[in-house]
């Protein structure tokens, strides 16, 4: 291949710098870099980042091909800037064994859009009964180390205490979809004054609330890592921010549209603001931009919930749970985080990458990633421009779906590029401008 000279890209942030990049890694990193015969590329004014890590994608592959694959669910997430996702295990047959894992691993590396990390579902079927072969999982070519039911609780604490003993083994974690069941019988969005108001059954917070100070609990009695996922109110980071103060074993998420949006957009009964857990207050989303900023909440997660049409054009009732969120990820955290001065791109390196890496525990190992942009790691990387403005058009995403919720809404930043390896998996526009050194 080619090597690639990206100049004066700011890396994280920081100083215009150049990155040539030779044989899939990172070669030279520094002002004024020459290479003869490498493609070059005008970064001014772009944002160099690690291939961002995404810890909670949902592939539907196998099963619901009609609404999303790991070929098009990998090409939204590079276009992304995500040079790795971790896809979860609600899938139809469940993730649940080491064949199924394999197989959705294999299809990523086919795919080539970015790397596939299969998480493995916790209980047999997600029917929170009994273990599943984790250990068979964690020793399989997929080498999963994230373990989730998510879309459904591991409510049973002793299956959950079991759980958590199980994988420490192999450093594994388990991530928590933390959902009281009987608290959430029916349903539909946030418990406040407007489900009052909308005739919709409520999703207390205590039902979250309640099983993250549970699991909290159980990790540290057991000695193992418990994850939170898509965490949502402020009663939650409470709980987590006390659990760190105390050295407690436990790592939490927020996904982009818990940190933008708010339950008064169901108001108007538009099911693409259907989503587990419920929209919350802006109170909530305030406590959420916080905890983030300040590293009660470790990183980022998608939740890329891809549902096919009908499934959302339908009544709210009716409607399935979840939005996309691979391809808008990067604009909502640049508008609500970095934008607002409540984060820097250091920062946003850290969230979206090097955390989520280090809790897949994918920092390691063969093909690694959230490396730190330095001479000798893989040349994963995704270059931003932060100065553009895009208003979302969902019949131009890569998903198959077309549950964004945030259609039509101006949002900043564009991802220009993303290399997985030192190979471009998205480029926004032809961004290669000829030949270094010599003759062009
Ligand atoms: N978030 C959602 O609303 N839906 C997810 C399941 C989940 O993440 O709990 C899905 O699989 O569709
Ligand atoms: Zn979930
Ligand atoms: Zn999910």
């Amino acid at each position: 291949m080619t090597p690639i000279l990206i100049q004066n890209a700011r890396v994280l942030g920081g100083d215009p710098q150049d990155i040539l990049i030779d044989d899939g890694v990172i070669a030279g990193l520094g002002a004024g870099l020459g290479k003869d015969g490498a493609t070059t590329i005008d970064a001014a004014g772009l944002i160099a980042l690690p291939g961002l890590v995404d810890l909670h994608t949902h592939l539907r592959e196998p099963g619901r091909e009609d609404a999303e694959t790991v070929e098009t669910g990998t090409l939204a997430a590079a276009r992304g800037g995500f040079t790795a996702v971790h896809a979860m295990a609600n899938t139809d047959p469940v993730a649940d064994t080491a064949g199924v894992v394999e197989q959705v691993w294999r299809l990523g590396r086919e795919a080539g859009h970015a790397d596939v990390r299969p998480v493995g579902a916790v209980t047999v079927g997600l029917k929170g009964e009994r273990l599943a072969e984790l250990g068979a999982m964690a020793e399989s070519a997929a080498g999963v180390r994230v373990f989730s039911d998510d879309g459904l609780c591991v409510h049973d604490a002793q299956l959950m205490r079991r759980a958590l003993e199980y994988v420490k083994a192999f450093d594994g974690v388990i991530a928590q979809h933390a959902q009281e069941p009987r608290l959430t019988e029916g349903a539909q969005m946030n418990e406040g004054e407007l489900s009052g108001r909308l005739g919709l059954r409520g999703w207390p917070s205590v039902a979250e609330e309640a099983i993250v100070a549970r699991d909290v609990l159980l990790a540290a009695h057991v000695g193992s890592r418990v994850h939170i996922c898509h965490l949502s109110t402020k009663g939650s980071v409470e709980i987590v921010r006390l659990a760190k103060e105390r050295g407690l074993p436990v790592t939490a998420e927020v996904t982009p549209h818990h940190l933008l949006l708010t339950d008064e957009l169901v108001a108007g009964y538009d099911p693409r603001y259907k989503v587990n857990p419920p929209l919350r207050t802006a109170d909530d989303v305030a406590a959420l931009r916080e905890a983030l900023a300040d590293g009660t909440i470790d990183i980022v997660a998608t939740d890329h919930a891809p549902h096919p049409v009908e499934a959302k054009d339908c009544e709210w009732d009716a409607a399935a749970f979840g939005m996309l969120g691979l391809e808008t990820a990067l604009s909502v955290v640049q508008h609500t985080m970095v934008d607002t001065g409540l984060l820097d791109w250091a920062g946003v390196a850290d969230r979206l990458s090097f955390a989520p890496a280090r809790i897949g525990r994918c920092d390691t190992g063969g093909v690694p990633h959230g490396r730190p942009v330095a001479v000798g790691e893989p040349a994963n990387l995704a270059l931003v421009d932060p100065s553009t403005t895009t208003t979302i058009d969902p019949s131009t995403s890569a998903s198959l779906s077309r549950n964004t919720p945030y259609e039509g809404m101006k949002l900043p930043g564009t991802v220009v590029a993303t290399f997985l390896r030192g190979r471009p998996t998205h480029q926004a526009h032809q961004i290669t401008g000829g030949t270094a050194g010599g003759n062009t």
